[in-house]
């Protein structure tokens, strides 16, 4: 890569603002997969080892610009604190003065997490003040946030305009690897689009086109593309206003003699619950009033054969609500295909597509797990980076 690394500069006294991917699950108030946090030690022991005084910024969730109680990082800051088996402090804003305060008692090595970035509402806007107020914490910017690289916000763009600005060893292996696998990709080459952030991961889908052999849609994204097929979907998942766009992504793919592959069944519930009522039925014929929570076991085989016959599968979003053991099956069948696929090289990208493999002991048998989603999507879209265009060049 061409961008200066943490390994290019001097750290010691140095204070580092350090943007990090902690967006990770939570329940009752605990951190339950840590993959990001683990990923990013590399990167936090270095500065810690080279005596920073290491400020670290993430962003958890989606609370929009408001304080949300659920959403502070003091959990996180707990399980770092563990992984790293050292005391980490643990700001109740991200800017200001009371965070000047800590950083100013802060020695060289200590670690000192801020509160979640986007409680603010410039964090998304990439607000210039906020940017300013970032910055002005810290003398060197160090992004190591590859999860969030895909957002042009203040703590993952803007403040690199205002310090020395590098990156970090995650940021870096991740784009090595992603560059080396998808600079001349192995084919037959798959591409397993699910998960819920339809708004997010639709617009990618017309780019895959152009480069997959195989495109499978799982997910909640899936219901999308039944509907716009003339299925109805009662009450699953559903963006009401890409419906065309998902017509014109069939039409392209045939056109560009790409596989396209749907469920053909799936789990439906009466109601969004584990406990709910749930029946096992072909794709057309999603009963009104009820939801598709999974792929059903027709889908999972389909799936796991075109997974066997490729030679490099990226892996993006779960094909269930798989948090739920009663849906948790499609995801569950799709891991267990990669892992069992020896001939094929597999990268799994996204939180919880990454938490859903942990979950199922099966992380060990993947060739890449990558913490970002939607950034390891944009990448290999072929499209720049905001967080990593920022960086400073060699
Ligand atoms: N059929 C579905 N209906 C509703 N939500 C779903 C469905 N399938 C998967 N999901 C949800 O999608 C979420 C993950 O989506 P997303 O954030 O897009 O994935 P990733 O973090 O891997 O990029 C999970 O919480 C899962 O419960
Ligand atoms: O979880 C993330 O993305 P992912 O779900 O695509 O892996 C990143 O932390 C980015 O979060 P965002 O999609 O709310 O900007």
């Amino acid at each position: 890569m061409n961008k200066k690394s943490i390994k290019d500069v001097e750290l010691q006294g140095k204070r580092v603002f350090c943007r990090v991917d902690f967006n990770v699950p939570l329940k009752d108030g605990n951190v339950t997969d840590d993959t990001r946090i683990r990923a990013a030690l590399p990167t936090i022991k270095y500065l810690v080892e080279n005596g920073a005084k290491v400020i670290l910024a993430s962003h958890l969730g989606r609370p929009k610009g408001q304080v949300v109680e659920e959403l502070r990082l003091t959990p996180v800051a707990k399980r770092l604190s563990e992984l790293l088996g050292k005391d980490v402090k643990k700001a109740n804003e991200a800017y200001g003065e009371s965070v000047k305060a800590e950083i100013s008692k802060m020695n060289n090595g200590d670690v000192l997490l801020l509160e979640n970035v986007r409680f603010y509402p410039g964090e998304e806007k990439n607000d210039p003040e906020l940017a300013k107020e970032f910055a002005s914490l810290a003398e060197l910017y160090v992004n190591d946030a590859f999860g969030a690289a895909h957002r042009a916000h203040a703590s993952t763009e803007g403040i690199a305009h205002h310090l020395p600005a590098v990156s970090g060893f995650l940021m870096q292996k991740e784009l090595d690897v992603l560059g080396k696998a998808l600079s001349n990709p192995e084919r037959p080459f798959t591409a397993i689009i699910g998960g819920a952030k339809v708004k997010d991961k639709i617009g990618v889908i017309d780019n895959l086109l152009d480069k997959v052999d195989n495109l499978i849609i799982g997910g909640g994204l899936a219901y999308t593309f039944v509907k716009a097929q003339g299925h109805e979907i009662g009450k699953s998942l559903l963006e009401e206003d890409k419906i065309d766009l998902a017509k014109s992504f069939m039409a392209k793919a045939k056109e560009k003699g790409v596989n396209f592959y749907m469920p053909v069944d799936a789990i439906v519930a009466d109601e969004f619950s584990e406990t709910a009522n749930k029946k096992e039925v072909a794709i057309e014929e999603i009963p009104a009033d009820w939801q598709a929570l999974d792929i059903g076991p027709k889908t999972v085989e389909l799936y796991a054969k075109v997974i066997k016959e490729s030679k490099l599968v990226i892996w993006n979003g779960p094909m269930g609500v798989f948090e739920m053991d009663a849906y948790a099956n499609g995801t569950k069948g799709v891991a267990e295909a990669l892992a069992d696929a020896t001939g094929t090289y597999s990268i799994i990208g996204g939180g919880d597509s990454a938490a859903a493999v942990e979950k199922f002991h099966l992380a060990e048998k993947m060739d890449h797990i990558s913490t970002g989603g939607g950034a390891s999507l944009e990448f290999m879209e072929g499209k720049t980076l905001p967080g990593v265009a920022a960086l400073n060049d060699k």
